[in-house]
């Protein structure tokens, strides 16, 4: 699913202007969307609230960033819709270039299951997880992993905690030039991440790979995940072409020297 911002605020106008002047403005914008539009932002009030603009915006909106560091607040109405769980289905990333938000699915979903996405990074852990999306959006979760077993609950904060290790692990024996050992480190990530029904996105996954084969020297294989990665951007059909051009320069760069080599 491919949603585009109803409204795009940046924070230095939030946090500089004056309430009054900020909610009028922000009411102004809302009120000029074609009427479609409207409806769909004004169905997102729970009509509870003094200030509705705010209460809408605050509950349903994402930050983004725009240009060099121009963080932003973006409401995408159809998004917005999307229940957090801890253990989602699918995950949403925005595209800078087109102004997108993207709804991608991790697995199949059945027709008549419900769309679920997390608020906060997967890694997070259970404490700061709850903390957060009270902090910052205002409820306590009620998803289906909050409310399992602790044995449940208890083996979903051990994956967590092994897939954000295991992420340092990589970072840090790449920047040491241990390739072989990150590349053990990332093929575990993979098997890893099924425990827990979220598996990386498989051409990330690749890209990483093509990266640490490359740098290790063994062009062979750098060449084979360098065209995985590719065809999985291409496949995906991603609102952002950035990604797939990344890793389309890096295959070329790749051919090239297989080229030389010859
Ligand atoms: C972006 S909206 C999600 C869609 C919203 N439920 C709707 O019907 O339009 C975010 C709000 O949904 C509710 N919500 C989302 N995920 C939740 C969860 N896991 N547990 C409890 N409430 C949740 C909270 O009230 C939160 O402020």
């Amino acid at each position: 699913m491919v949603d585009v911002p109803a409204v795009l605020v940046s924070i230095p106008f939030l946090a500089d202007t004056k309430p009054h002047h900020r909610r009028r403005i922000i009411k102004q914008a809302i009120n000029q969307l074609p009427e479609e539009t409207r409806r769909r932002v004004y169905s997102l009030s729970r009509g509870s609230s003094k200030y509705e603009v705010d209460a809408i915006m605050g509950s349903n909106s994402n930050t983004i960033t725009v240009g060099e560091d121009e963080v932003h607040v973006g409401l995408f109405t159809e998004a917005a819709r999307i229940n957090h769980a801890c253990r989602p289905n699918a995950y949403y990333r925005f595209s800078e270039r087109r102004l997108t938000m993207e709804v991608v699915a991790f697995r199949a979903i059945q027709p008549g299951e419900e769309i679920f996405m997390s608020y906060v990074p997967l890694e997070t852990p259970v404490e700061e997880r709850r903390k957060y999306l009270q902090d910052h959006w205002g409820f306590n979760c009620a998803c289906s992993l909050c409310r399992a077993s602790k044995l449940d609950a208890d083996n979903s904060e051990a994956w967590r905690e092994k897939v954000k290790s295991l992420k340092s692990t990589i970072l840090d024996a790449r920047s040491q030039e241990y390739y072989q050992h990150a590349i053990v480190m990332t093929e575990e990530w993979l098997q890893v991440s099924e425990w827990d029904m979220t598996p990386p996105f498989m051409p990330d996954y690749h890209d990483t790979l093509a990266d640490l084969y490359f740098l290790k020297g063994d062009m062979v294989n750098a060449t084979r995940y360098a065209r995985m990665a590719v065809d999985g951007w291409a496949r995906l059909g991603s609102v952002d072409e950035e990604q797939l051009e990344r890793s389309a320069a890096f295959l070329h760069r790749v051919d090239e020297l297989n080229e030389k080599g010859r």
